[in-house]
């Protein structure tokens, strides 16, 4: 059976994650899969309980197992410690780096009952379906950073070797081949060194696939398009804090950050994660929207385990419930039926059957 380690992690992380196995759960009864769910710390609550954020224990626990679901880390609690320690770069930026998961899938497709809850009008939004591709073990998340003294300073560095670049821009082009096939690399190649790298490399790795339309576009350009006409969109690849700004702005075409899942890869390991954070304002209220982590359960399945048919039937429950008209409060307008964290949750349970 295989194993699954959970990290609930801070916050709605806490919430959101038993939403996601409860539906894991009712999809795969009676099959012939079944998940066997462990629990570990990560974020915050390893540094409250362990004394660290990503404590041995749980690297081993996750490098032991088949998948890996975590829900968020971080909260003002531990926003002064040093940066090394806290939850975002001692834990999960950590458990990337550990695991390799070079590669983030974001997508961002727009659920034709949910275009009134976008913040943009329904002509824009309607028939957004892309994918961000974000590479997230690298750049400037990962290169060297610091203080100086004389004048008092502090830096980032983006660094990118060939071979990072090139396994993400390759899976781009494998994935955008087996889409609409188009690719559209996102850098800053007026300005940064590393964005001129990287265009090097994909423009030679173009060669290999002549049926993907190739483009480029700067990143602030990307972010103004992505709200202009982000139908023009099939798969977006970029560096990793690119990708993780246009993400959180690619949430509002789905009318909120709650509906955007996440696998993050190397191969067929996977950690499967919400796009979101842990939501400190509304944390402990049964108010967050679990539908982002457990649409990253339906990941998990068709990344990690290859049960396609039960990925999609996850997919086609969210989707019956928001078509009944059942909304958490980030996205409801009036006349819909609100629902708490839980009672989505069980909504979605009931709709697969
Ligand atoms: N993957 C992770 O674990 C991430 C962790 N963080 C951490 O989370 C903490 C809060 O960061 P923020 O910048 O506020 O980002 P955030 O994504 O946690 O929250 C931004 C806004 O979106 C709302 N929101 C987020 N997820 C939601 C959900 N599922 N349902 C309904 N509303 C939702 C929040 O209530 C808040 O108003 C920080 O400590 C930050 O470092 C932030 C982003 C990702
Ligand atoms: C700690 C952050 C880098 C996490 C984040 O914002 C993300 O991965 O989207
Ligand atoms: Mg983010």
């Amino acid at each position: 059976m295989p194993n699954v380690l959970v990290l609930p992690g801070d916050g709605i992380g806490k919430e959101i994650t038993p939403e996601a196995v409860k539906v894991l759960e009712a999809v795969l009864k009676g099959r012939s899969t079944s998940l066997n769910f462990q629990y570990g710390l990560i974020g915050g609550a390893a540094i409250d309980e362990a004394g660290k954020a990503l404590p041995d224990e749980t690297l081993a626990a996750a490098q032991a197992a088949d998948a890996i679901l975590l829900g968020s880390v971080g909260g003002p609690k531990w926003d002064t410690l040093p940066a090394p320690q806290r939850p975002e770069l001692g834990g999960l930026l950590a458990i990337r780096k550990a695991l390799s998961l070079y590669a983030n899938i974001r997508p961002v497709k727009m659920l034709p009952m949910l275009v009134e809850s976008s913040t943009l009008r329904a002509e824009v939004v309607e028939n957004v379906d892309l994918v961000v591709l974000r590479e997230l073990t690298g750049g400037l998340y990962f290169g060297e950073k610091g203080r100086g003294t004389n004048p008092k300073s502090a830096f980032d560095t983006l660094i990118y070797t060939e071979e990072e670049i090139q396994r993400i821009v390759e899976m781009g082009f494998q994935m955008a081949a087996k889409r609409r096939g188009k690719l559209c690399s996102v850098d800053k190649a007026n300005v940064l060194e590393s964005s001129r790298f990287w265009r090097e490399i994909t423009v030679e790795i173009a060669k290999r696939y002549p049926e993907v339309e190739l483009t480029h576009m700067y990143v602030d350009n990307a972010a103004m398009q992505l709200v202009r006409w982000p139908a023009q969109f099939d798969v977006i690849v970029t560096e990793n804090m690119f990708g993780d700004i246009l993400t959180d702005l690619a949430s509002m075409l789905m009318g909120s950050i709650g509906m955007i899942s996440s696998a993050s890869l190397n191969g067929n390991k996977g950690l499967y994660e919400p796009a979101h954070g842990s939501a400190p304002d509304i944390a402990g209220k049964n108010l967050a929207n679990p539908l982002a982590t457990i649409l990253s359960g339906a990941l998990m399945l068709r990344y990690s385990f290859g049960l396609e048919e039960e990925a999609q039937r996850i997919e086609r429950a969210v989707e019956r419930v928001l078509q009944a008209g059942y909304r958490t409060p980030d996205l409801a307008k009036s006349g819909e039926k609100v629902l708490g964290t839980r009672e989505m949750g069980n909504a979605v349970v009931e709709a697969l059957k």
